[in-house]
């Protein structure tokens, strides 16, 4: 969550002419309400549900940029579908970083519930084995920033192209 995947994967797709999805966007269009909202009414499961829909649907389309949400690797169906449908880039950030990014954003409900820093520290050491699990590329975004990690990806693209 907060690693660059909506701002990194929006850019990425301009550069090469791609389309761009953001599953969290289509999600919102969908349900006509933004995250929290969905949160609040049906629960993270309710999100969820959703969110595995939409993956299922648009890991179908062909030459789309997709852009996940951070938590769609936990279902085991979600990571199967990326995996074999599509390449898959992990933009790997340590914790704190990820605190530094969301910090002080209102879309993310489950940073609301406690100490934002330890919860990233939390959601991290679940989820990088199960982003590493399925990663064709793990992409270190520490230092670079948005541009040049667009550059980088084309980079590496290109060469295993
Ligand atoms: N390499 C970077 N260096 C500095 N800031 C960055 C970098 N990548 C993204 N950001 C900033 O971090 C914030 C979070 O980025 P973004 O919303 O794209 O993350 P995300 O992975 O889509 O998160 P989520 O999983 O919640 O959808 C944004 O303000 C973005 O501008
Ligand atoms: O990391 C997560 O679990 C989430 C990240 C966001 O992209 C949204 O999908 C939602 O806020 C949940
Ligand atoms: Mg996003």
């Amino acid at each position: 969550m907060g690693a660059g995947k909506s701002t990194v994967g929006k850019l990425l797709a301009k550069k090469l002419d791609r389309r761009f999805l953001d599953a969290d966007h289509v999600i919102e269009e969908r349900c006509g309400v933004k995250i929290p909202i969905i949160f609040e009414m049906e629960g993270e499961a309710g999100f969820r549900k959703r969110e595995a829909q939409v993956i299922n649907e648009l890991t179908n389309e062909q030459d789309l940029i997709l852009a996940t949400g951070g938590g769609a690797v936990l279902f085991p169906e979600n990571r199967r579908l990326l995996s074999e449908r599509g390449t898959v880039i992990y933009l790997h950030a340590n914790p704190t970083e990820l605190w530094h990014r969301t910090k002080g954003s209102e879309g993310r409900p489950l940073l609301k519930n406690g100490d934002p820093k330890k919860i990233l520290e939390n959601l991290y050491t679940i989820r990088d084995p199960l982003y590493r699990e399925i990663a064709d590329y793990v992409i270190e975004t520490g230092k670079p920033s948005v541009n040049q990690l667009v550059h980088i990806l084309i980079t590496q693209l290109e060469l295993s192209a």
